[in-house]
């Protein structure tokens, strides 16, 4: 392998990376970006690894000894400070962040994302280890604009819907809608963390992902997941399109959100890896502002795609409207439009996302159909027991 060098021209030295979650969607595209083309050392640490199996097994895979899986739950496992410390460089993903279980396990929701991240925050600072966590774009939860009048021309005006790190404030609704502890859970961690940085020197970076979306998010229902189980939207209309039933659209599908491809998002968090004189101290917003769709907009793109992919013709009615409270359950509340700015990742990093939203919807559609096509007309087929 050539030598990397960072933004500023220097070489880059291996290092080892304990990356917590490592077995998620998320982790598991970083674990194979970092197996593949960089020489660093990942103990990969969660309490699941059918999403980094391809990387571990067998033996003589490229990078086999860079990787090594670590079975733990960090809510209760002595083993964390120690891999910790073996590293030079932590990154925590591990959280629940399935919008389905704000409301209806918010104390679970609150603890994996607020409670259990603390430890980790603590061993990184008091053995001066750096930390990259991962938070959510959740954190501005509304927009500004969303308070106007409806009719209100300064909707249109990005000063009131732009997600900026340094400027926005964190909008969420009321304590009984509980879709919000997640958000707040995410944005107490961030506050410690930059507390961590300013009174005792921790080194950090915080990423707030947009809607990050590709192969291996998330579950099918019935498939590799509890059949009564809600995955984010991305698997929830797969799921719909490999079942051929309509998609069903949250309160008419008029949310509107910025998705980027993974394999795009991925590259700027290498960058953070590897460019900690960059990155250190700072928040960045991970998204792609040129793929912005109403929630009805992404169904039908997603519609017409899969029956591109499959060869497959889509229903006459390809969706549905349903309520948020048959959908999600009582105490669901929603962010009206996420759009990041992207001023301070360019000026730190030089990232911009690349793929556009019918090319991201295409590769990942194509992946979904070719894996799980085969196992949901089994399982239609299949006689369910009386
Ligand atoms: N995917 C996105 O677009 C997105 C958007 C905003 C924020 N995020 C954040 O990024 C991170 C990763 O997200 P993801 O999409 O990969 O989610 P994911 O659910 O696929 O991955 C999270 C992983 O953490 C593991 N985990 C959870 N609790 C654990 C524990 N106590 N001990 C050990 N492992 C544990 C899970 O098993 C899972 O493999 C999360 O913190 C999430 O809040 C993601
Ligand atoms: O079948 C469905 C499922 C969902 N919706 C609506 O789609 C919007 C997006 O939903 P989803 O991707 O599940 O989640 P959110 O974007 O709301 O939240 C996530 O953002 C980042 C993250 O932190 C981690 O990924 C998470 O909290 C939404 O409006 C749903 O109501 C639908 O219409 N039909």
């Amino acid at each position: 392998m050539a030598t990397r060098t960072d933004l500023d021209g220097r070489p880059i030295k291996p290092i080892t990376i304990c990356m917590i979650g490592a077995g998620g969607f998320i982790g598991s595209h970083l674990c194979e970006k970092l197996m593949s083309e960089t020489p660093h050392k990942v103990l990969a640490l969660d309490v699941y690894n059918d999403k980094i199996k391809h990387l571990l097994e067998p033996d003589s895979l490229p990078w086999a000894g860079r990787i090594q899986f670590h079975r733990l739950n960090i809510k209760h496992d002595s083993r964390l400070e120690g891999l910790i410390k073996m590293a030079d460089l932590t990154i925590n993903l591990a959280a629940i962040c399935t919008p389905a279980d704000y409301n209806t396990r918010p104390l679970d929701t609150i603890y994996s994302n607020f409670i259990d991240a603390l430890p980790v925050v603590k061993y990184c600072s008091e053995n001066n280890k750096r930390l990259i966590h991962f938070s959510t774009c959740e954190v501005y939860g509304k927009t500004i604009g969303s308070f106007l009048p409806k009719d209100s021309p300064l909707r249109q005006d990005p000063a009131y819907y732009v997600l900026k790190e340094d400027t926005s404030p964190c909008i969420f609704g009321s304590i009984e809608k509980q879709r919000w502890s997640y958000a707040c859970a995410k944005q107490l961690i961030e506050r410690l963390i930059y507390a961590e940085g300013a009174e005792n020197g921790l080194e950090f970076t915080i990423v707030r992902p947009f809607n990050w979306i590709g192969p291996r998010m998330d579950f099918i229902p019935g498939i590799d997941g509890p059949s009564e189980g809600v995955p984010r939207v991305l698997a929830c209309f797969s799921n719909n399109l490999l079942r051929h039933e309509p998609l069903k659209l949250v309160d008419g599908g008029q949310s509107q959100r910025t998705f980027v491809y993974i394999k795009d998002a991925i590259e700027a968090v290498l960058l953070m890896i590897e460019n900690p004189d960059r990155a250190n101290g700072h928040i960045f917003n991970v998204g792609n502002p040129n793929n912005e769709v109403t929630v009805r907009q992404l169904a039908e793109m997603m519609t017409k795609v899969y029956a591109k992919v499959s060869g497959e013709p889509s229903l006459d009615s390809p969706t549905v409207d349903i309520s948020s409270k048959e959908f999600y359950g009582e105490g669901y509340d929603d962010s009206d439009k996420r759009i990041p700015d992207m001023t301070i990742i360019n000026k730190q990093l030089g990232w911009n996302p690349k793929t556009s939203l019918w090319d991201l919807l295409e590769s990942t559609l194509t992946y979904q159909h070719r894996t799980y096509a085969e196992a949901i007309k089994k399982s239609i087929a299949k006689p369910t027991a009386s």
